[in-house]
């Protein structure tokens, strides 16, 4: 497969519009390189299918597309809608009930079990990504909540539900989130999002189910939360990595705040060697449309142009209507405005801490020596992956490969910006393997001669042993 060349990632949410394999594998080939299951939709066998897929075109490309299972937390729904949706107008009065059934513009079901008993007279109600608001009139504690529309608009199945004024108490790892967790660890799924994040003690929890399990599945958290703000640094240490989850965030903060937050988030991830995902309606008009706004292009450019290490689709590639031309025009923006700002490359300052001081010394000044050389790629065999995650986040100029005798860090790492991952478990020597590693890029055509290559090594060599060599080579 000829896979478009370039450093920012694309993450695409899969639904009925992109399950088909060969409708997937052009998505691929187009610029995708994590998919996103969304469970707040569709069933575990409808996921299983999509799962297996990837797996095959993985398999028949030679590809690594990861896998990021997204759980929906404590997040608020309504049910299901008569066909078409209800039209609810502006100054109507519509009835919220705990008791399941098919909505319409009287009555609608929510899924908060004790919403009539924490909301409160006058409290605002938000739908669809805040599209819908509706103000609390009266409730009678048991099961139904009176509102007001005072924003209306068109109300379809299934959308989503803040309460921006409410206190909710939902744990956020849920019920029937464990039962998806356990469910997508069996197929080893690289990366499990957690939705709602408050705290750095929901991330050590979600970690410790996994380790519970004798899994590596790594976490991201979704910053969609006031208080996952007030606690982002606390956060970022702990998880994996982070998703600025607009959507959500954007209507439980003033939206004003979002690009701003945007820029903080990404700015402390590079810092700490986090990968950061830009998520939610960067290219929302196409879901209906085969050309973007002007704006929703200069939205995906400047997630570009912040440093973030990948961007994400949701609707667009879910249920639009025109998921490869998505997948096209994201990489379009993103390859050019790669191509024609340049120099990626900034120092950071990055707190070592006293185990990894040694490999995080040789993993910047790799990066330093490649930009002082005008190296083409450097080039890191790792076990853990600390190498990657590390040198990605200096965003250099020189290509990035990265070998490893740890099959799950092949399609893991997929999700870092500039990573590309190769198979490598030959421990000879550190100079043989140095040349051997040299040679297969050589080979693939990724290296030329003449070129300069920095390679980052373990001396002795051994699997686990730290990152604490630097070669520079010039390619025979
Ligand atoms: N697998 C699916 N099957 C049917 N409809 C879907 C599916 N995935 C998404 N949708 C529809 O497309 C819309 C946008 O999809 P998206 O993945 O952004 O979901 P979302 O509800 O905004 O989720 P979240 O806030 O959890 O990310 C959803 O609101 C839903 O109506
Ligand atoms: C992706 C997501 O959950 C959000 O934007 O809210
Ligand atoms: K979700
Ligand atoms: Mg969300």
């Amino acid at each position: 497969m000829e896979k478009v060349q370039k450093r920012t990632k694309i993450v695409a949410t899969l639904g009925p519009a992109s399950a088909k394999k060969d409708v997937l594998t052009s998505m691929i080939a187009k610029g995708v390189d994590v998919c996103r299951l969304n469970f707040s939709h569709g069933s575990q066998e409808d996921h299983l299918k999509v799962i297996q897929t990837i797996r095959e075109i993985n398999q028949e490309h030679q590809t690594n597309i990861s896998i990021l299972a997204d759980l929906q937390g404590p997040k608020i729904r309504i049910g299901k809608m008569k066909e078409g949706g209800a039209v609810l107008l502006n100054g109507t009065q519509v009835e919220i009930t705990t008791q399941e059934l098919i909505g319409d513009e009287n009555r609608i079901y929510i899924t908060y079990d004790n919403f009539p008993k924490d909301v409160k007279t006058d409290e605002i109600i938000l739908l669809d990504d805040g599209k819908i608001q509706l103000r609390v009139l009266r409730s009678n504690f048991a099961d139904t909540v009176w509102c007001e529309v005072v924003h209306g608009g068109v109300l379809t199945s299934r959308k989503g539900v803040n309460l921006p004024n409410t206190k909710v108490s939902i744990p956020s790892l849920t019920e029937e989130d464990l039962d998806n967790l356990n469910f997508v660890l069996q197929y080893d799924v690289e990366w499990i999002g957690m939705s709602f994040v408050r705290t750095a003690e929901d991330i050590v929890k979600l970690k410790e189910v996994i380790a519970a399990q004798g899994k590596s599945a790594r976490v991201i958290a979704k910053i969609e939360k006031p208080e996952a703000i007030d606690n982002i640094d606390a956060i970022i240490a702990a998880t994996d990595g982070i998703m600025v989850a607009r959507g959500d965030l954007g209507v439980e903060m003033p939206m004003e705040d979002v690009p701003v937050l945007q820029k903080m988030i990404v700015k402390k991830c590079r810092n700490a060697s986090k990968p950061v995902i830009i998520a939610t309606q960067m290219l929302e008009s196409m879901i209906t449309t085969p050309r973007p706004t002007r704006a929703e292009v200069n939205d995906v450019a400047n997630s570009v142009l912040d440093g973030a290490d990948a961007v994400m689709l949701s609707g667009e590639t879910s249920v639009g209507e025109f998921p490869e031309i998505v997948i096209e025009t994201m990489s379009k923006i993103i390859v050019h405005v790669e191509r024609t700002s340049y120099p990626y490359y900034s120092s950071k300052k990055s707190e070592h801490s006293t185990d990894s001081v040694i490999p995080d010394a040789i993993c910047g000044s790799s990066v330093y020596l490649a930009e002082k050389t005008n190296a083409s790629a450097i080039v890191a065999m790792t076990y853990s992956g600390y190498t990657a995650f590390e040198i990605s986040s200096y965003r250099p100029n020189a290509d990035i490969y990265i070998f490893t005798g740890n099959p799950v860090l092949l399609n893991t790492l997929s999700l870092l910006w500039g990573v590309k991952t190769f198979y490598y478990d030959k421990f000879e020597s550190t100079d043989g393997s140095i040349h051997d590693v040299n040679s297969l890029l050589k080979e693939k055509n990724l290296v030329q001669p003449g070129q300069i290559v920095i390679n980052t090594a373990s001396t002795p060599l051994h699997k686990k042993g730290k990152t604490n060599t630097i070669k520079v080579t010039e390619v025979e």
